[in-house]
C-alpha cells in the first residue's frame, strides 16, 4: 500500500507552490479526518438504506414521502445533541436538512414507480 507520508522523491512531483513535506502533525491529524470521513460514508450508506426501506414501506401503505412532524422531533434531538458535543447547531441542523431533502426525493421516486 502506498505510503501517506511518503517522502517527495517517493511521491508524484508537487505542483507548483505545494508543499509535500507536511509537518507530521498534520498528517497524523489528516489520517485522522481520512479515518471519520470512512465512517461518514459508512453511516450515511447505512442510513440511507434504513430510508429506502421506509420509502418502500411509504409508497404501500399510502403514506406521503415526507413527515414534518417527525422531522421537527429530529431537528430538537439533533440540536441539542450538538450542543451537547460542541458542534454548531445550525450546522446541525443544515446538514440534517440536506439529508432529508435527499431522502424525500428518493422517498417521491419509489411512490412514482409503485403508482406506476
Ligand atoms: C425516513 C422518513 O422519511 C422522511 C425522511 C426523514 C429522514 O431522513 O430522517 C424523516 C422524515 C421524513 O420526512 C420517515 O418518515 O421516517
Amino acid at each position: 500500500m502506498a505510503d501517506p507520508d511518503a517522502t517527495p522523491t517517493q511521491a508524484r512531483p508537487a505542483r507548483p507552490g505545494v508543499r509535500r513535506d507536511v509537518p507530521p502533525e498534520l498528517a497524523a491529524l489528516r489520517r485522522s479526518i481520512d479515518n471519520i470521513d470512512a465512517a461518514l460514508i459508512h453511516l450515511l450508506a447505512e442510513r440511507f438504506k434504513a430510508t429506502q426501506k421506509v420509502g418502500i414501506l411509504k409508497a404501500e401503505e399510502g403514506l406521503p414521502p415526507a413527515d414534518p412532524g417527525r422531522e421537527e422531533q429530529q431537528i430538537e434531538r439533533l440540536r441539542d445533541l450538538a450542543l451537547d458535543s460542541g458542534l454548531d447547531p445550525v450546522f446541525a441542523e443544515k446538514f440534517l436538512a440536506f439529508v432529508v431533502a435527499e431522502v424525500i426525493r428518493h422517498h417521491e421516486a419509489i411512490a412514482d414507480a409503485t403508482r406506476g
